[in-house]
């Protein structure tokens, strides 16, 4: 079968998903269309992460499913704050783990995995810190260094939660300028938000609030004047 560009990467049906009885998503049914960015937004607490964990793998629904057009494993971004700072390991080292995906821990890199991460190394500006400590360097270069490790995954599906968090006006250009090129690649790139600027660059955006989905489609026709009010309490993005 040929899949694309216009075929979802990514469906979840009727997903129920909880860490103890009481359930986070409610019966949320949504998709993620091959190659584009898709922006998940809402509040504190809305279910994000809980949902981005469910397409990862690394949470399991209570109920529903989750189907992906192709037999990937994905590239899983977290939070920084997810990463322990005593790992005794260099940038460069850190970035390479991305590439055990093709061949496994024990196995030698090949100078194109090699290739690969030098590249992804230079993309995010971190050649100067690439001999460094992953844990002495700072939030911003930390959080610049896991997505350098998730992009050189190569795997066509990315998924961020909250790669913009807490960083500057540059790093967060570093970042988006990255995204945009991976999605040129054909990488489709779904990343968790709380920066409506970032979401109203995505392709398509996904509202969440109390668990459920409020609004899925273009940004510009999902974050309505009567969602920022129901959603945010605001009333506009200005
Ligand atoms: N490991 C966990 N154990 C128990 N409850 C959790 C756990 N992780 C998240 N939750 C709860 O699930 C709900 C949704 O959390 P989630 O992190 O998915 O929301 P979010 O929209 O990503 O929030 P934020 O914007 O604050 O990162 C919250 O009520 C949270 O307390």
């Amino acid at each position: 079968m040929t899949i694309t560009r216009d075929q979802p990467e990514i469906a979840v049906r009727d997903l129920t998903v909880g860490y103890t009885r009481e359930p986070v998503l409610r019966g949320l049914s949504a998709t993620f269309p091959r190659g584009r960015m898709t922006a998940v937004i809402g509040p504190n607490g809305s279910g994000k992460s809980t949902l981005l964990g469910v397409i990862a793998g690394v949470l399991r629904p209570a109920a529903g499913s989750v189907e992906r057009a192709a037999d990937r494993e994905p590239a899983f971004v977290a939070q920084r704050s997810a990463v322990s700072d005593s790992l005794p390991i260099s940038v460069r080292d850190a970035v390479s783990m991305g590439r055990w995906a093709h061949r496994g821990p024990w196995r030698r890199l090949t100078a194109q995995d090699w290739a690969v991460v030098e590249k992804c190394l230079a993309g995010l500006e971190l050649l100067p810190v690439a001999a460094r400590r992953l844990g002495s360097l700072s939030g911003g270069q930390r959080q610049r260094a896991l997505l350098a490790q998730g992009l050189a995954q190569e795997s066509g599906l990315l998924l961020l939660d909250e790669p913009g968090s807490g960083l500057d006006a540059e790093a967060r250009r570093l970042i988006s300028a990255a995204l945009e090129n991976a999605k040129a690649q054909g990488t489709t790139v779904v990343q968790v938000t709380h920066d409506f600027a970032e979401a109203m660059r995505a392709d398509h955006c996904l509202v969440l609030n109390g668990g459920r989905l409020i609004a899925a489609g273009a940004p510009g026709a999902v974050l309505t004047p009567r969602v920022l009010e129901e959603v945010w309490g605001i009333r506009s993005l200005s």
